[in-house]
């Protein structure tokens, strides 16, 4: 089974994580992908501490209809930090026959040299890298250090990238969508609406919960 991964914090999930998971799924012929929740993200703090099941909660609503998306709390039963190098290992021994392709947003793939053995996650998975508006580059493979570029090779497009191990890097060219948790948060603290930048579901819990007011 060809198996995508979107890690995120999701607080909240948002529209451009839902439409990045719908292309690269299309892109890349995947049976589907899984919304993995961060119970402790390693490079970042939970913004109003909201916990890792609201968090969660959020993504099955928003998720629901999708026959091919699914949550994944794998990241909950492991003290943290959640490293992903650690989660992708768990993750084969779960699914041994599964191929993954790990999904991230271009700023992710900017500090990707500053994650936990990074260097071993092209060997463990395929990357599929979204553009995302304000951190955009020209060369983007620029961006590794010079020892891990040596270990791809340039197959045909700017595009695509062939580790040594095998699997591939791919910067997806698709719609950009400039959505980030961090401006959904600051409407609610304002008091304004959020509507069409989460689904409805998301919206309805947010008001519920009263998440983000302060
Ligand atoms: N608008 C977007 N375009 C492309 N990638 C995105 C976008 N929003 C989030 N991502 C990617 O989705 C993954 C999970 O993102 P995350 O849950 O941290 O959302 P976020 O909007 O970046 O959050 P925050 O604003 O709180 O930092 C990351 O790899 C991130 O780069
Ligand atoms: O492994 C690491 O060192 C590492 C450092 C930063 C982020 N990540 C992962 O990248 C994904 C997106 O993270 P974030 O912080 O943008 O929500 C999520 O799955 C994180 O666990 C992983």
């Amino acid at each position: 089974m060809k198996t995508g991964i979107l890690g995120g914090t999701f607080n909240p999930i948002h529209l451009a994580h839902l439409r990045i998971a719908e292309e690269v799924r299309e892109a890349c012929g995947l049976d589907r992908v899984l919304f993995l929740v961060a119970d402790t993200p390693p490079h970042k703090r939970i913004a109003a501490r909201v916990p890792f099941a609201t968090r969660l909660a959020m993504v099955e609503v928003a998720i629901a209809d999708h026959p091919a998306f699914a949550a994944c709390a794998i990241e909950r039963e492991h003290p943290g930090p959640n490293y992903t190098v650690d989660t992708l290992q768990r993750l084969h021994e779960l699914y041994p026959q599964d191929e993954f392709y790990f999904i991230i947003g271009f700023d992710s793939f900017r500090d990707l040299p500053s994650w936990k053995d990074y260097a071993r996650i092209p060997e463990l998975t395929n990357l599929v890298v979204a553009h995302r508006p304000g951190a955009e580059a020209t060369e983007p493979m620029q961006l590794l250090p010079v020892a891990v570029q040596k270990q791809f090779c340039y197959s045909c497009s700017p595009e695509k990238w062939r580790h040594r191990s095998g699997n591939w890097l791919i910067f997806l060219q698709e719609t950009r969508l400039d959505i980030s948790s961090t401006a959904i948060r600051r409407l609610v603290a304002e008091r304004r609406s959020i509507r069409y930048l989460v689904p409805d579901p998301v919206v309805d819990l947010i008001e519920r919960e009263q998440l983000y007011r302060i």
